[in-house]
């Protein structure tokens, strides 16, 4: 059964696309960059921010999210926009990959995947249909189907069983989403880790059950960034244009840029924050590590023509001030201002690809990036 298409493109240039995806909560332009919030929260930075950098839409966690505060918690406060205060659209996943990377004691079975709370010990049962569950409970804009992604290298008998369970899981769940009100979206979840006939079989099987977009799964853990790109040149053509493809836990600048230029239009990861936190700094000239003694008479800002104050308004010594002396400014500086960049770049893709300049675009940020001199 199709369902109701809520993506529109609005141009095309080459493979790459622009365009805008409705939600209940709000718009949300493409290619689109989510700033993960796994539990509630964009660490270290005010929603007001995230705002304010150009983020349409943040990334929430089920996993963590149901161990903690709990989901029909959540439900009964309003939900995660009335929770956390963050009132645009929200994407969470479905906590398969949480739970590989994060629990204890995790089983994977036909039915479900249990493991023990990493918070406190408790058994817990992660089924697709729970996993709905939770995401509805969460009120979140667009849900993902419950997954099993495999880490890189592996065997392919491990990869198939995993992409053949995925897609198992991908009927339940949208068998468990129908009774969604109108606008909340299901993406299904391309497995197959670095085998394309396996890929390819995914990508089929989601397509034939219909999914409000497609994500393209089972990468960014541990290959090579030319193994990632060879598997979505494998998998974009083989899913609908007119729906949205999310690459998911992806990535640096450098990655973004590679998988526009293939077609994707949605991505989101850690990265901004996680690596501000560690006092490096990512800039239109390349990433700029803080920790560095270099910088500790530079009077430099990061960047003096930046489109974000702080990124324009604090000498380097002083960042590398705050990063070496531990100051909890430093981390919120660095997580913003790195938000910042990202959405920074993906303003200017949105651009490129709606004036035919893309390649002018990939070729001179990739120049930029590499000039060193920073
Ligand atoms: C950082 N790399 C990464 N690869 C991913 C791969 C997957 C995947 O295959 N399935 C699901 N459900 N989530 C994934 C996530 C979490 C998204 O932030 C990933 N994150």
């Amino acid at each position: 059964m199709t369902l109701p298409n809520h993506f529109e493109l609005l141009a095309t240039d080459g493979a790459a696309r622009t365009g805008r995806l409705t939600t209940p909560h709000g718009m949300v332009r493409t290619p689109a960059f989510m700033p993960v919030g796994t539990a509630g929260a964009m660490k270290g930075m005010h929603w007001r921010e995230v705002r304010e950098a150009g983020a349409d839409i943040v990334l929430g966690n089920t996993y963590h999210l149901m161990l903690r505060p709990g989901a029909e918690r959540i439900a009964a406060l309003g939900g995660l926009q009335r929770f956390t205060g963050w009132n645009g659209p929200m994407l969470t996943d479905s906590g398969g990959f949480q739970v590989m990377s994060l629990a204890d004691l995790r089983k994977v079975s036909e039915h479900a995947v249990t493991f023990r709370s990493h918070i406190d010990g408790a058994k817990v049962e992660l089924s697709p249909e729970r996993s709905i569950e939770v995401q509805r409970f969460l009120g979140s804009d667009i849900a993902m189907q419950m997954d099993e992604c495999v880490r890189l290298p592996a065997e392919r008998d491990d990869i198939e069983r995993a992409m053949r369970l995925s897609l198992r899981w991908a009927e339940r769940s949208k068998r468990a989403f129908e009774s969604a009100p109108d606008g909340y979206m299901l993406f299904g979840i391309v497995q197959g880790g670095d085998i394309p006939q396996l890929r390819h079989a995914s990508a089929q099987g989601l397509v034939e059950m219909g999914f409000h977009g497609y994500a393209i799964g089972g990468l960014a853990v541990g290959e090579p960034q030319a193994v990632m790109l060879a598997m979505i040149d494998e998998t974009a053509p083989a899913l609908p244009t007119d729906r949205p493809r999310y690459l998911m836990g992806v990535g640096t600048p450098d990655d973004i840029l590679e998988a526009v230029k293939r077609g994707v239009d949605m991505f989101d990861c850690v990265m901004p924050t996680r690596n501000g936190r560690h006092g490096v700094a990512f800039t239109r000239f390349g990433q700029v590590n803080l920790r560095n003694a270099r910088h500790a008479d530079d009077p430099r800002p990061l960047d003096e023509a930046s489109t974000w104050p702080s990124a324009r308004n604090y000498a380097r010594a002083y960042l590398h001030h705050l990063v070496k002396a531990g100051e909890t400014l430093g981390a919120m500086l660095l997580s913003e201002i790195n938000i910042a960049y990202y959405q920074f770049l993906m303003q200017g893709i949105r651009d490129a690809i709606a004036h035919g300049t893309f390649e002018e675009f990939y070729q001179r940020t990739r120049a930029d990036w590499s000039r060193g001199d920073i």
